[in-house]
């Protein structure tokens, strides 16, 4: 575990007084904010992308892009010609042909780290890439490799990792290659992302012997096919593990951006351990997003779900059950898994996730350390967490500067008085507003949704 920055600021989280009962408006997904804007940077025409996500990664997303030429101007929703129904934001983006000298901070978006080298390679002049300390922690090896196989100039001084420079050449000449993508499927995206626009297209090859979050992956495969690129993907009945892309224009979008399902894991989880009501509006009935399989998990540890045309309503009963899964392709929603399996009435054993020891923390380490000063019993095993409840207690909980350790630790402050949590104010890479709706929803008495029975 990387150590844990110094931070004095610390959030009491608020515990609640009975059953919560709310409906929670959850921003949009980080996920497919981050691949719409790559996307639709790389069209050959403007495109929209309506009720993006605004945060510290999607930010740091667009920054990037108009450091290298793209228009991206944000306007009311109502300005932009949507339906008066559609609220929030719209963000008109503009693509331009692409340039350095530029300089990206990544921050710790993997997104951000992981899918722009390939755009900068795309790009005529340096690309500069450097982020906070922890990035340059993380693998990036996958991505400099593969790029340079296929034509890229990559100086890295022998890192393999940020901080680096794309030398873009104006265009990449593409083709086969291999990539281990064990440690994270973003490279697997971030190549694919791009590959439209490679003079050959790519075939690549993943050669690890695991491939975590494979919904990630299908959500680049979907957004490049909706954007009219060609792809061939093992999903579609194709080889196992190779994935190719032709080469050719992608298309300008008017794309809506789903809620980020994942971001809905903690006010899911308030409803199960408080036996209480949370709604999520606008929950896709088909989606890419790993959050979708909350409904089932959250199901298997006690609570019940609906999905009509309010959304999504997740409902306790006020037992909450240990569970055995395999987190491997939904690997985004372990902290939050396991603060709830921590207040369970019977062991957890949460598998298939290693790969969570190079996300923005170390997640199993920290997981372990911080639920054990609480009082629980958590146990890193080879692969993911072993959680045996017990009484917890109050206490600082260190987040690591990583949002879903956050919002984990604001579940367990529900129902553990005196939980206090180390700068909240790192939920701002995907979920900016966290503790007012968090606030918000234990203020709620479910009386917002007109319609929904009491
Ligand atoms: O492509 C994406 O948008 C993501 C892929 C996953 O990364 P890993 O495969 O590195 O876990 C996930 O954990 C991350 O939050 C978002
Ligand atoms: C792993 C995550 O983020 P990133 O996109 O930085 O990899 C995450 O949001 O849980």
């Amino acid at each position: 575990m990387t150590e844990n920055p110094a931070h004095t600021d610390l959030w009491p989280a608020p515990t609640a007084s009975g059953a919560v009962d709310a409906v929670v408006t959850v921003p949009g997904s980080k996920s497919v904010t981050n691949r719409g804007l790559v996307l639709a940077a790389l069209a050959s025409e403007p495109g929209w992308l309506r009720r993006p996500l605004r945060s510290r990664d999607t930010l740091l997303m667009a920054d990037a892009l108009r450091a290298m030429g793209v228009g991206i101007e944000a306007l009311p929703n109502s300005a932009s010609g949507a339906a008066a129904s559609t609220g929030g934001e719209a963000w008109r983006v503009i693509p331009a042909g692409l340039y350095g000298p530029a300089r990206v901070d990544v921050g710790n978006a993997g997104t951000v780290m992981r899918f722009l080298p390939p755009v900068a390679a795309l790009a005529d002049g340096p690309v500069r890439f450097d982020g906070d300390p922890r990035s340059h922690e993380r693998p990036l090896h996958g991505v400099i490799d593969a790029l340079r196989a296929l034509g890229a100039r990559i100086d890295d001084e022998g890192r393999g990792a940020l901080p680096l420079t794309v030398h873009g050449g104006g265009s990449l000449t593409g083709g086969r290659v291999e990539v281990d993508a064990s440690s994270s499927s973003q490279f697997v995206s971030a190549l694919l992302l791009s590959s439209p626009r490679f003079n050959q297209g790519v075939e690549l090859r993943h050669t690890g012997a695991t491939l975590p979050s494979l919904p990630h992956i299908r959500m680049t495969v979907d957004m490049l096919r909706m954007a009219g690129a060609k792809v061939d993907s093992p999903e579609g009945g194709g080889e196992p593990n190779v994935w190719r892309v032709a080469p050719s224009a992608l298309l300008g979008r008017d794309l809506t951006v789903e809620p980020d399902l994942s971001n809905a894991a903690p006010f899911l989880a308030a409803a199960l351990v408080t036996g209480g009501r949370v709604t999520v509006p606008d929950w896709p009935e088909r989606t890419t997003q790993p959050g979708d399989a909350l409904r089932e998990i959250f199901t298997r540890m006690g609570g019940t779900y609906a999905l009509d045309e309010r959304g999504l309503t997740f409902t306790g009963t006020g037992r909450v059950h240990g569970i055995d899964a395999d987190l491997h392709e939904v690997g985004e929603l372990t902290p939050v898994i396991a603060a709830v399996a921590a207040l369970a009435d019977s062991e957890s054993e949460l598998r298939g996730i290693a790969h969570l020891r190079l996300h923005e923390t170390d997640r199993l380490a920290a997981l372990a350390k911080e639920l054990g000063e609480l009082g629980g019993d958590v146990t890193e095993t080879a692969d993911g967490l072993r959680i045996r409840p017990r009484p917890l207690h109050g206490g600082v909980f260190h987040t690591y500067e990583d949002h879903r350790l956050a919002t984990a630790a604001a579940v367990l402050g529900l129902i553990v008085d005196g939980v206090e949590v180390e700068n909240v104010a790192t939920t701002a890479k995907t979920l900016p507003d966290f503790p007012e709706l968090w606030t918000g929803m234990l203020a709620a008495r479910g009386d917002a949704l007109a319609g929904r029975e009491a």
